[in-house]
């Protein structure tokens, strides 16, 4: 599917790839989430960091389009994410995001192969079963192509999402908590391989946690705070 409106993604290629203006989110009341104004630049991959309850979960909804902010605007690859009607926010979230969960979403019924064609199908209209041999081999799943996400360890499921979320050649690759479930190895390896296969596609990474294990793996780190 086309980005939302491709001559403004072409128009702002070379502004930052989210921008937040006076972000913040209020709940029964209580402001939940304050990110402010905030840049990602392109190919800076960045951490969000914070502990429980500090908004990060919300952050991510806001900035895939799924919540709209009580306060202040998001732009996501020079679109106005929060300011756009329900169905352009969705395409504008196919077209440019791949999303990483900590319980990864993968479709039980579906192989890893075949979970790749279908995000593919849903994002781009078509499927590209070479680019989804290269990811899956990037990500060291070629033995596992077949097998369904019950067959798969939790390492092994981790980089599936992962292979997932870059298999559509998303701009931004928004992860949240993709290593708390993991020990310190597989951490790690997981965050190797989204540096790795980011780069080889040219995404960029913005991953949310309280993992504080992967806080060093980043030199752009934004902390967020349990707001007052
Ligand atoms: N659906 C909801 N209804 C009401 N309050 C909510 C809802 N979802 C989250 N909250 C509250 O909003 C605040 C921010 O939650 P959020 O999930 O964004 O934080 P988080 O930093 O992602 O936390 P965690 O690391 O525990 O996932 C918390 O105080 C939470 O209790």
């Amino acid at each position: 599917m086309p980005p939302a409106d491709s001559s403004a993604t072409a128009s702002h290629i070379a502004g930052p790839l989210v921008e937040t203006r006076g972000l913040s989110h209020v709940r029964d009341g209580r402001t939940v989430m304050r990110m402010g104004d905030w840049q990602l630049q392109r190919r800076a991959h960045a951490l969000l960091l914070g502990p429980s309850g500090s908004g990060k979960t919300t952050f991510i909804n806001i900035a895939t389009g799924l919540l709209t902010p009580s306060h202040g605007a998001i732009d996501i690859a020079g679109q106005p994410m929060s300011a756009l009607p329900p169905a352009k926010r969705d395409a504008l979230r196919r077209a440019t995001i791949g999303l990483v969960f900590q319980t990864l979403r993968l479709i039980p019924a579906l192989s890893v192969n075949a979970n790749l064609a279908l995000a593919q199908k849903l994002a781009l209209g078509r499927v590209d079963q070479p680019e989804i041999d290269r990811l899956i081999d990037r990500v060291g799943l070629s033995h596992r192509a077949h097998a369904r996400p019950r067959q798969l360890s939790q390492g092994e499921g981790q980089r599936a999402a992962i292979a997932r979320a870059l298999v559509t050649r998303p701009q931004l690759v928004v992860a949240d908590e993709p290593t708390s479930a993991l020990d310190d190895a597989n951490a790690h390896r997981v965050i190797d391989l989204m540096f790795e296969a980011a780069d080889a596609t040219g995404a960029t990474l913005l991953v949310a946690t309280h993992d504080g294990r992967i806080a060093d793996r980043f030199t752009n780190r934004l902390n967020l705070v349990v707001p007052a």
